[in-house]
């Protein structure tokens, strides 16, 4: 276990909340983002491949659900740094016994937690704050040709997002709804 960070296993094998040790004194603080070496040990594999911020400006706004199909699928590391967020991981990995189930964690820029989200998984949060600042670790670079998405207003997902869904981008709103025979993403 690192000194940094610590994690916390969730229903969904392979999904970790990973809380990060601040280091302050009476200048301030540092607090470690990211490190491919202590990660490992909560599932993180190669390189970090890219890294992203995100704005959101409005408190509501739902961004998601995203994730990349093979051979872009990626392990994502999601922190907030400013605000705070309702974030949402759905275990959409083939013949998993957690299959279209999803787990919700708060994140903020005051509770030092990000979310370890391994493949096979899409992302989305609402922003309960405006202002909303995010950092996403990638380990496999942009690829638009293997993005995916599901519709975080789909019932099949049974997402309750705590305030009413505003500012939904076009694309994010036009995923067709799950049907019987989705079987999800070869992970
Ligand atoms: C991820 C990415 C996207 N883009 C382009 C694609 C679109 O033209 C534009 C906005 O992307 P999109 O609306 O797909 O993504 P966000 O809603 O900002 O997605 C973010 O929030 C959700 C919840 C996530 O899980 C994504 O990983 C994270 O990127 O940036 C790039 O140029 N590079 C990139 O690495």
């Amino acid at each position: 276990m690192s000194a940094r960070f610590t994690a916390r296993e969730t229903p969904l094998e392979g999904l970790f909340v990973v809380s990060r040790k601040t280091m302050s004194d009476e200048r301030g603080f540092l607090s470690r983002l990211f490190c491919e070496a202590d990660l490992a040990a909560f599932g993180w594999q190669g390189h970090l491949a890219q890294l992203n911020e995100t704005g959101t400006l409005r408190k509501g706004t739902v961004r998601g659900m995203h994730f990349q199909r093979p051979p872009h699928a990626e392990i994502k590391l999601v922190t907030c740094t400013r605000g705070r967020i309702l974030d949402v991981a759905v275990d959409i990995r083939q013949h998993s016994p957690t299959f279209l189930r999803h787990f919700a964690v708060e994140l903020s820029e005051d509770n030092a937690c990000s979310l370890l989200i391994p493949k096979g998984f899409a992302h989305g949060f609402q922003a309960l704050t405006d202002d909303v600042r995010m950092i996403y670790a990638h380990s496999e670079p942009y690829a638009a040709s293997s993005e995916g998405g599901l519709n975080p207003e789909d019932p099949a997902l049974g997402i309750d997002w705590p305030l009413p869904v505003v500012n939904l981008s076009p694309r994010d709103g036009s995923h067709a709804l799950l049907s019987q025979d989705y079987r999800g993403v070869a992970a």
